[in-house]
């Protein structure tokens, strides 16, 4: 069976984080390994803590991981301190797979995950691990500095951060108007989209996406397949119309198997 890690942050509400990504790559037939970052207590109405755990244990996570049943993909999610950013960074220096990660900075609900002075160490140490990054519109304007309105904004968000980073970059635009627009830059342009679906409740749909990607290519898609199937994995998810929860809930992980 091919294997996935994901290294991000647990939602005790379920629907983001390590059991987004664990659920999706059990629905999409890939075994999910995972090291956790931080304990989240959040629901669908916002974050109410986050506790880092101590960098030391994360690393121990990751080797314990790697020593054993090495990944065919490696997914990153929320990694909130330069401590926790650093120590990733030693721990898959000698990795050679496909690492995809999620530059996750605020929640659906709009409660930070990303401390200020960790974005730096993002840059400098992550990105450049990293095969494909996933940001979504508000993330990329902050990354490169430029206000993204358009598809076309998208493209050159998408492009600047491949010539900076050398890494694959999908700029998603769940955040845009009109229809939902993700824009894929490899070297070369792919636009993938949808039309955009009227439901509030799309809590981990990130998570879910860059997870789906890290399957995907697990087993063994190329990158713009990848990148098309996990979105029409999501898609499928959110426009399953489930409801739960008081705030932006999640999306139905599962929807493939309920069919
Ligand atoms: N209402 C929606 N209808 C259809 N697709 C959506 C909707 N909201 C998000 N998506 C899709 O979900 C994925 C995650 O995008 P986005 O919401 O931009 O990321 P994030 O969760 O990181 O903010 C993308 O493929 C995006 O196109
Ligand atoms: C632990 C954790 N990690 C990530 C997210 C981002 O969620 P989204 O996929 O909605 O951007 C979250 N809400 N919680």
């Amino acid at each position: 069976m091919k294997t996935m890690l994901t290294i991000a942050g647990s939602d005790s509400s379920g629907g983001a984080g390590i059991q987004a990504d664990i659920k999706t790559a059990t629905a999409l037939g890939v075994f999910a390994t995972s090291a956790i970052t931080a304990i989240t207590a959040q629901n669908t109405t916002g974050v109410q803590a986050i506790f880092d755990l101590d960098g030391d244990i994360v690393a121990e996570e990751i080797r314990s991981v790697l020593t054993d049943i090495s990944p065919d993909a490696v997914k990153i999610g929320m990694v909130s301190s330069p401590e926790i950013i650093k120590i990733i960074g030693e721990a898959l220096a000698g990795y050679k797979g496909p690492v995809v990660l999620d530059p996750v900075m605020v929640a659906t609900s709009g409660s930070p995950l990303l401390r200020d002075e960790a974005m730096e160490s993002l840059k400098t140490v992550l990105f450049p691990l990293a095969t494909l990054l996933t940001p979504n519109i508000p993330e990329a304007e902050l990354l490169t500095d430029m206000k993204i309105e358009s598809a076309a904004d998208q493209e050159k968000a998408a492009k600047a951060l491949y010539d900076a980073y050398g890494a694959s970059v999908l700029v998603k635009g769940g955040h845009g108007t009109g229809r939902a627009a993700d824009v894929f830059y490899d070297g070369n342009i792919h636009i993938f989209e949808k039309p955009m679906l009227d439901n509030p409740n799309t809590h981990g749909t990130g998570c879910t996406l860059s997870s789906a990607i890290a399957s995907y290519l697990a087993l063994g898609l190329d990158e713009a397949k990848a990148v098309e199937e996990a979105k029409n994995y999501v898609y499928d998810a959110i426009a399953d119309g489930l409801d739960l929860g008081r705030g932006r809930g999640p999306i139905n992980h599962m929807v493939r198997r309920n069919k």
